[in-house]
């Protein structure tokens, strides 16, 4: 390749290097499979039953058969992994180049979820959306659609006075080239130095104290209002909230700012407000539902060839971002390489070491560059630049799929009304989508306000019936992680996509902090992971009649097993303390030479794990945060969603999204103080701690009873439990400290009554089971 083409290339895509890591992959698999075959030998010396090999044989034999199960799907679970991390790739952008191309770029019609106001602080949400009006982009190729579904009077007021704070705040931005333009994370540092004279940096003094005195007053504005008396203002500006229920109400939108009717020399995009139409009687998809409504919404008014997709607490922490997903999009010969571009979600103010393990940073490091080295990073729910076609069905150029040639070329106004539904508006802005070039996708409407009725029209919680919303059309219905299902989908029809991370990161968001939000989010996770599995959408299906591809499959597999992992992992937990309690051995001696290979892998294994930490530059104590929190989530939390979706496949409940509880931060400031006990893992009486509890009691009594045989001598002679028995059952505690501590902790630091008193039946019966002769 010239050097001069190479030069002006958008992106690069380069390789990542990783021999010694690919040699300890296969390490940890040489001594996995040695593991099984050991195993099955001595299994196969009892069935023999020769005298000879009964020296060798286990005595517990049912013991040793569930150790195999257990250990082939750990072999299983590590080869799918690997397969994943093999790989990996790194995109490189360079948005400095787009320079001489400014009139290229495509307009980008931006959304933000949020659901509850109470979980979701509307001040929160407004310092995202002021981060994302002030982008480093094209002002009038911008708007900003944010969608509530907790239909909040106190949200639309907060956002109709971030549309007129942005006035303010967006110039300040560019003026002062403003790093992160989320206001509360840049005015929680004190005045930023400037460069040039002594009356330079005066006057920009006096303007940062200025704007951060209008901040505060905005903040205090948003904080106050209240949602009885803001219904009730003689204005009638929230007439529309009056009598509304979140649950059961018309749909309102309400143009915030309009762009295009501001005349060129304001600079600030357009920002829209929608609280989708409820009804009982309609199912409303949560966030997958909402972005249908928006995808639509956006449509008929501005229909911006480009979708970027936030959550309400996710702020652009990159200025430039929206520059650098350009570089990914506009950047490759075939478009077919970038379906999307996908930001890893990062997190802001996260907790130090991740004491709850869902920072993820070593998932998005190595499975995540992985992924990318294959068809390519999954859609992640947030800091996703769609293209609009990709989202309404459109498969790519290269594929000859003879089901979809129908959304190539020009489809028929029936078959557009088939997929799309009714709306004429609707349905001409997707024919120019489907049709179209990047920028031929020309805006729909010159002024917004006069599109209101054709947005409504789309917004009605009927408008998707018979239609192909939520199918083949839009994001994909039917999972709680509407996000992985819908990228898969995008995948399965061919396309490829890519990682989008400059630095500084692109967007932040906040991590659920305590035991019981951390478990839920991990919960509602699994559950939709298992969700997709079960469906048609079963990614090894669309492998073999799709375009998914091999190894993506198994990437897609290596998340989707979280929930299937937790029967397995559960059921070798308590092999440890079942053979303590029973007098019974699962694993060799530590006199055998058959000790070395279980030990040599626990020791690899580990020693793999942690120095993956390091190579992310983080602490051993994170590692250990996170090694510790994957036990405990995958008792709890992936074990009740595999409950969960068995339940609701016997259709005996339905599965909810439960919206995870949003920090709000720089406001008082958590002091740094109390580092220790904001890592401290917290508790409440919900189901999902009742396994680890009881895992945790079980496990001491275990060790007790052990202890007592050893030290008492009245152990069966040779088939009693050994070392690699004991170091199991306290490895296990270790893992299961902040239990241990629960047991005996306070208030919200204590594991409640209601589920003591569950896990110690569960606890009585097991030993009641271990005992009995
Ligand atoms: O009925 C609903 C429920 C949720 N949301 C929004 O969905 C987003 C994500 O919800 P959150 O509770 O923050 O979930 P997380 O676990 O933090 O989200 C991750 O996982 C979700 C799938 O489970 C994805 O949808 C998200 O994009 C992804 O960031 C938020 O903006 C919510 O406001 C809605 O708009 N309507
Ligand atoms: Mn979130």
């Amino acid at each position: 390749m010239a050097a001069g083409a190479a030069k002006l290339q958008l992106q690069e895509r380069a390789p990542l290097p990783r021999t010694a890591w690919k040699l300890a992959d296969l390490a940890v698999l040489a001594l996995l499979l040695a593991l099984l075959a050991r195993r099955a030998a001595s299994l196969l010396a009892v069935s023999a039953g020769g005298a000879a090999a009964a020296a060798a044989a286990p005595a517990c034999t049912w013991c040793w058969v569930a150790a195999l199960v257990c250990e082939a799907w750990f072999t299983f679970v590590w080869l799918i992994t690997v397969s994943t991390k093999w790989s990996p790739v790194r995109f490189d952008t360079h948005p400095e180049r787009l320079a001489q191309r400014s009139e290229e770029l495509p307009a980008v019609d931006v959304f933000v979820t949020t659901a509850d106001p109470k979980l979701e602080p509307p001040a929160v949400t407004v310092n995202t959306v002021l981060s994302l009006l002030a982008l480093d982009y094209p002002a009038g190729k911008l708007a900003c659609y944010v969608s509530d579904d907790g239909c909040s009077p106190a949200t639309c007021f907060a956002m109709r006075e971030a549309a007129e704070f942005a006035r303010l705040w967006v110039p300040f931005c560019r003026k002062h080239g403003v790093g992160v333009r989320a206001p509360f994370v840049y005015f929680s540092s004190g005045v930023p130095p400037v460069r040039g004279g002594a009356a330079a940096a005066d006057e920009f003094r006096r303007e940062w104290t200025a704007m951060k005195g209008e901040y505060e007053k905005l903040v205090s504005r948003i904080e106050n209002a209240d949602e009885e008396s803001l219904v009730r203002r003689g204005d009638g500006e929230f007439a529309e909230f009056v009598g509304a229920d979140r649950r059961d109400h018309p749909t309102i939108i309400k143009v915030l700012r309009d762009n295009g009717k501001e005349g060129d020399g304001d600079g600030i995009p357009s920002l829209i407000y929608i609280s989708r139409e409820k009804s009982p009687r309609h199912p409303h998809h949560f966030k997958a539902g909402a972005m249908n409504v928006l995808t639509r919404v956006s449509g008929v008014l501005t229909n911006a060839p480009i979708m970027l997709n936030v959550d309400c607490d996710m702020f652009a922490n990159n200025p430039q971002v929206a520059l650098h997903a350009m570089c990914l999009l506009l950047g490759f010969d075939d478009e077919v390489h970038s379906g999307f571009a996908q930001a890893p979600q990062k997190f802001h103010g996260a907790l130090r070491d991740d004491p709850f393990g869902n920072q993820l940073e070593v998932l998005y490091e190595k499975l995540g560059f992985g992924i990318a080295g294959l068809q390519g990073m999954f859609y992640g729910g947030t800091g996703c630049f769609h293209r609009r076609k990709v989202i309404y069905g459109v498969p790519p150029e290269s594929t000859a799929d003879i089901q979809t040639t129908r959304m190539r070329g020009s489809p028929s106004y029936k078959e557009l009304q088939k997929m799309f539904g009714s709306s004429k508006e609707l349905i001409e802005s997707a024919r120019s989508t489907i049709s179209g070039e990047m920028l031929a996708a020309a805006p729909m409407a010159d002024d917004l306000t006069s599109r209101i009725d054709a947005a409504k029209e789309v917004a009605a919680c009927s408008y998707e019936a018979g239609t192909n919303w939520g199918q083949e059309v839009g994001w994909v219905y039917g999972s709680m992680t509407e996000d992985i299902l819908t990228g898969q989908r995008i995948h399965a029809a061919g396309w490829r996509s890519a990682l989008l991370n400059p630095d500084p990161p692109a967007f932040l968001g906040g991590a659920p902090t305590g035991g019981p939000a951390s478990l839920t989010q991990y919960k509602r996770w699994a559950t939709g992971l298992l969700e997709i599995i079960l469906s048609r959408n079963n990614p090894i299906l669309l492998c073999i009649t799709k375009h998914l591809e091999f190894r993506q499959c198994l990437a897609y597999l290596v998340i989707y097993v979280w929930p299937l992992r937790a029967p397995f992992e559960l059921c070798y937990a308590l092999l440890g303390p079942y053979c303590l309690l029973a007098n019974q051995s699962f694993l060799p001696k530590a006199s055998e030479p058959g000790f070395m290979v279980p030990l040599a892998l626990f020791l690899t294994y580990n020693a793999y794990s942690l120095a993956e930490y390091m190579d992310c530059r983080l602490s051993a104590r994170a590692w250990w945060n996170n090694h510790r929190m994957q036990r405990i989530v995958s008792s709890s939390a992936w074990l009740l969603a595999f409950l969960t979706v068995v339940l609701k496949t016997l259709g005996l409940s339905e599965t909810v999204f439960e919206v995870t509880r949003k920090e709000q931060q720089g406001d008082g400031g958590a002091g740094a103080g109390d580092d220790a006990d904001q890592g401290r893992f917290t508790f409440d009486s919900s189901p999902v701690f009742v396994v680890p509890t009881a895992l945790t009691a079980l496990t001491l009594v275990a060790l007790a009873v052990g202890a007592w045989r050893a030290v008492a001598g009245v152990s069966a002679a040779g088939g009693g439990p050994g070392a690699g028995e004991f170091a199991c059952c306290g490895w296990l505690l270790l893992c299961f400290w902040p239990f241990v501590r629960g047991l005996a902790g306070k208030g919200s630091y204590g594991i409640p009554w209601s589920v003591k008193i569950k896990a110690a039946l569960m606890v009585a019966a097991f030993v009641h089971l271990c005992t009995r002769n």
